[in-house]
């Protein structure tokens, strides 16, 4: 039986737009073993709304996969518990992207190396920011270059301060979010936005987490375009203190605060006070994608 265990992920740390993403502690688990037909199957809240025919992204991905790499197509049992809600800028697509790839690097025995898979992935997604941190752990900053078809990925210190995570009761497809991005940006507008997110780089490897939190709210190439999908972003703005810092997760509707360890529990307070959502306090996750062959269920 093989186990996987993929973390979620939040991309863009406000301007690091596509290109730096944090993977966090809350998960996707997945056990699986080699069938004559495919079998699906969802525990849990999250993923019962899914369907689990030939249209589930999961199956989808490894068909994908295994026509990609000219091979023989078998077919999987596979049972899974998620605590990532889905199309809420928490990377459940790019986890789920994760898992296809890791059963078939599994049970095709074809020893993809990590930034081989990561390459794999960010040409499908079409940016690194959600596949790198969750297969890699931590804060990574990613580039892919589509005309070369190359990624190149580092890993940057995580943030020390108390996070938490508010996530509204609504979803925001990615597809839909990415639509009403500009197709052009002016080349001084561009200049400042670049410096906005190398200063956020700086901060985060000089540990300097109230230049980080201000960088954060400075994001020129997404968040303004975006803040009408998503009401609750500025509900938290007008609710968080000067010493806590909120961005879009991902392409949203999730709102990202970092906090000054001081103010966490007044920040905590007040956002719980509002209506429609869910807050929860996190961890980045260091580790990334685990996978590992087990006897027996560990998920029941
Ligand atoms: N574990 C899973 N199994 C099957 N399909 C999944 C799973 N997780 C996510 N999906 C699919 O991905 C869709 C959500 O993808 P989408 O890119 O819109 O949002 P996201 O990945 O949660 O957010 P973001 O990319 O902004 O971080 C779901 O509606 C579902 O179709
Ligand atoms: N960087 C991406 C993440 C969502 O997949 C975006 O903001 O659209």
């Amino acid at each position: 039986m093989l186990y996987i265990k993929v973390p979620a992920s939040t991309s863009n740390l406000g301007p690091g737009f596509d290109s730096i993403g944090m993977a966090i502690n809350i998960y996707l688990e997945l056990e699986v073993e080699e069938s004559n037909e495919w079998d699906i199957q969802h525990l849990g809240e999250v993923l019962s709304e899914l369907s689990n025919d030939e249209n589930h992204y999961i199956r989808k991905m490894c068909e994908h996969f295994m026509t990609h790499f000219e091979l023989e197509h078998k077919a999987f049992k596979i049972i899974m518990y998620s605590d990532i809600p889905l199309a809420r800028g928490l990377g459940s697509s790019g986890s789920a992207l994760i898992a296809s790839l890791e059963i078939i690097n599994h049970f095709y025995q074809l020893n993809l190396s990590e930034e081989e898979r990561i390459r794999i992935l960010s040409e499908i997604e079409g940016h690194p920011d959600n596949v790198a941190p969750s297969i890699k752990g931590g804060i990574v900053a990613g580039y892919f270059n589509h005309a070369t078809n190359e990624t190149v990925t580092l890993s940057i210190p995580v943030i020390k301060w108390p996070i938490m995570v508010v996530i509204p009761n609504y979803e925001l497809k990615t597809e839909e979010a990415r639509d009403v991005l500009p197709d052009n940006m002016a080349f001084d507008e561009a200049v400042k936005a670049g410096a906005i997110g190398n200063m956020l780089v700086a901060a985060l490897f000089a540990k300097n987490y109230s230049i980080l939190g201000k960088m954060m709210m400075n994001d020129l190439y997404h968040e303004q375009y975006r803040a009408h999908l998503v009401p609750h972003f500025k509900r938290v703005k007008d609710v968080i203190t000067d010493n806590c810092y909120a961005f879009l997760s991902g392409a949203g509707p999730s709102i990202f605060i970092v906090c000054h360890p001081d103010y966490y529990d007044e920040n905590r307070f007040n956002l719980l006070k509002l209506p429609d959502c869910e807050v929860k306090s996190i961890e980045p996750d260091q580790e990334g994608v685990i996978t590992f062959e087990k006897d027996g269920h560990m998920l029941n």
